[in-house]
């Protein structure tokens, strides 16, 4: 049996989507699905004009586009983890249906004010999506009964097909003129700021804190964020990447190394990713530089409280826990990293809501303890990091996947911001971290500028 192009394809989603009736006892969200002939994901979701655009492509070979929602979670201002926790638990037992996903994200700091379309968290059940696995493409339509009855559900499916564009091949992105570009907080700022953390009377109750910086970049131009985001999955092919557009004017995009966390039932996979240095210019002095950051006092130190925290949290919730004594180290294209693998065992009845609980923000992005180092950060870190350093991905009952949001932006019309933090230890120099930051930046403004 060959397999349909596109237009065949939505053809027969079409066709599948009127001829349904909804069972007796059947699931208030139903998932239909059809086989089609591959498409590039990215370029088709570029074409798209319908909002919220998603983009999600793991560590495996599943690629997904999804577009417009049936479903919209917002938790704007006030979020207390108990609704939201609720409402978590009233969608997971709406769906027996272990396609049907839930793809969105949490802030960095839940307790702070966050980016306005954005919020503390927002998640949507997607109208349409396109999804990879491997080299096979499915593209599927959701409906949802929970709020409209059989009829206007079914036409709201079938618009939303209607709507849909034809992919355009993306083009190359051109280099842009940088208009201004200011950093926040500002070198000055940031030499104040580490002193102050590795000051021995602070650092001995808080021995972590990661500092972060934005860096807005005025353009005259209009940057596509898709065409943005094929380009530095291009440059770090194993990187997490994703984005999350909900209206035209802006849109969060990320090509992060470092996974939150990957559930399959009870197996969890995780990992601490902290410590970094620099790529060689040839073989032997990038082995050279990944040897010394395995030997390097200060990068074991950042990499080991990770590690040892994400241990502890997960203890209380798990049967087993195994983490790596030894780092590894995790090259991307400007960058290395030090790694080390952690899976576990969960105990019965533990969800994804009590796991970004726990995990959320990792020593990798807030620091050690957890309050202490979040309340230095709030107060004095002097922008809102929104969702960079915050956790996204998808869930559903029986999986998930969760990164965190670093190496991204947030391009707005007239500008593009960039984040960039560092994990600040005993033995940290404002200097040389400052250079930690610019070189975390280097792969993303090398597509925008001419280095
Ligand atoms: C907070 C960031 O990186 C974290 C992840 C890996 C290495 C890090 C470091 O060596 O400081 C950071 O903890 C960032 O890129 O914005
Ligand atoms: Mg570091």
């Amino acid at each position: 049996m060959t397999i349909p192009m596109l237009p065949q394809a939505i053809k027969s989603l079409t066709d599948k989507i009127k001829s349904f009736t909804l069972q007796p006892n059947s699931d208030p969200i139903v998932q239909l699905s059809v086989a089609v002939a591959p498409i590039p994901v990215i370029a088709w979701l570029a074409a798209q004009t319908t909002y919220p655009r998603v983009y999600w492509k793991g560590r495996d070979t599943e690629e997904i586009a999804a577009i417009g929602c049936c479903k919209d979670f917002f938790f704007g201002d006030d979020i207390d983890d108990i609704a939201l926790s609720l409402e978590y638990q009233k969608q997971r037992s709406l769906s027996s249906n272990q396609e049907i996903r839930y793809y969105g994200g949490v802030a960095f700091d839940r307790r702070n004010e966050s980016w306005k379309e954005f919020g503390k968290a927002h998640f949507v059940l997607p109208r349409i999506e396109l999804r990879r696995s491997g080299n096979e493409f499915k593209l599927l339509v959701n409906l949802n009964f929970t709020e409209n009855e059989l009829s206007v559900e079914i036409d709201n499916a079938l618009q939303s097909l209607q709507a849909l564009d034809a992919p355009k091949p993306l083009a190359p992105p051109n280099k842009v003129a940088l208009m201004g570009r200011s950093d926040r907080p500002d070198k000055h700022r940031w030499h104040e700021l580490v002193n102050r953390v590795t000051h021995p009377k602070f650092i001995e109750d808080t021995p972590k804190v990661v500092l972060s910086r934005l860096t807005q970049l005025e353009i005259n131009e209009e940057v596509d964020p898709w065409t943005l985001l094929a380009c530095w999955q291009g440059r770090n092919p194993n990187s997490f990447q994703f984005g999350f557009q909900f209206s035209p004017d802006s849109a969060f995009i990320s090509c992060t190394p470092e996974r939150l966390y990957r559930r399959r039932q009870r197996e969890l996979f995780t990992e601490a990713l902290a410590g970094t240095t620099v790529r060689g210019l040839n073989q032997e002095e990038d082995k050279a530089l990944a040897q010394e950051l395995l030997d390097d006092t200060k990068n074991s130190h950042e990499n080991q409280l990770v590690r040892q925290h994400i241990v502890n949290v997960l203890n209380p919730l798990s049967n087993y826990v195994g983490a790596e004594e030894t780092p590894t180290v995790f090259k991307l294209s400007h960058i290395q990293h030090l790694h080390r693998s952690i899976r576990a065992e969960l105990k019965a009845g533990v969800n994804d809501f009590q796991l970004i609980q726990a995990l959320h923000p990792t020593p990798a992005v807030g620091g050690l303890p957890k309050d202490s180092a979040m309340n230095f950060i709030r107060q004095q870190e002097g922008y809102v990091r929104g969702w960079y350093a915050g956790a996204c991905g998808y869930f559903n009952k029986y999986e998930s996947e969760f990164a965190v949001a670093i190496r991204s932006a947030l391009i707005e019309p007239g500008r593009i911001n960039l984040f960039a933090g560092a994990g600040i230890v005993s033995g940290s120099e404002a200097d040389k971290e400052w250079t930690e930051l610019e070189n975390k930046l280097k792969t993303i403004l090398s597509i925008l500028t001419e280095l």
